[in-house]
């Protein structure tokens, strides 16, 4: 199954800890990483007193469930030491769930496609880059639509 994820850090070394995370998703034998966009830096969206994000978006290819792979992605959340203080508040890593298989689901857990995803452009501009012709949740193309925040892609190494 084809699946989108969103990680973010913006406590201690970001670009470390996005690093460490794609590496601990890859380390699972039901895991392949696709596609990775670039790095880009970002201002918090929501909670905005607290410092900027990395932030990137993975395209997988996944047999685990939605729920087991949800799993996978906060036990890798607390292996780098993420802590559930407050609400968009700051974190050293956070990986959501974008969408799976396109599939739609709601339950105490999990929701799916993810519900903010539209109105975060530290979400859209690195899903424009590995997959333009994305379809959101509105019905409408990822590169027809803005969301709030400002973005910058960081150069590559
Ligand atoms: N699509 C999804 N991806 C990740 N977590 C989800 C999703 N849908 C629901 N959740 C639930 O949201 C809960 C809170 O997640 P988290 O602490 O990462 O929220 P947040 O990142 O602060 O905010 P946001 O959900 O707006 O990104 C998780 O425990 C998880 O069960
Ligand atoms: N720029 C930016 N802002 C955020 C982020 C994030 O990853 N990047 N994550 C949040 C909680 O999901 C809340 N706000």
């Amino acid at each position: 199954m084809k699946a989108y994820l969103s990680i973010g850090s913006n406590l201690g070394d970001r670009g470390h800890y996005l690093q460490q995370s794609c590496q601990r998703l890859a380390e699972h034998p039901d895991v392949k990483i696709i596609k990775k966009s670039g790095t880009y830096e970002t201002k918090p969206w929501g909670n905005v007193d607290q410092p900027d994000f990395w932030n990137q978006v993975l395209e997988i290819e996944t047999s685990l469930a939605p729920l087991d792979l949800l799993n996978l992605c906060q036990e890798v959340e607390k292996s780098l030491g993420r802590e559930r203080l407050i609400r968009w508040g700051p974190r050293t890593i956070d990986i959501d769930l974008l969408n799976y298989d396109n599939k739609v689901w709601e339950d105490e857990r999990l929701i799916l496609p993810h519900p903010r995803m539209e109105e975060r452009e530290f979400v859209l501009a690195p899903l424009r880059e590995i997959a333009p012709h994305y379809i959101l949740p509105s019905g409408k193309k990822v590169t027809e639509v803005c969301g709030d925040g400002e973005v910058w892609r960081l150069e590559s190494k």
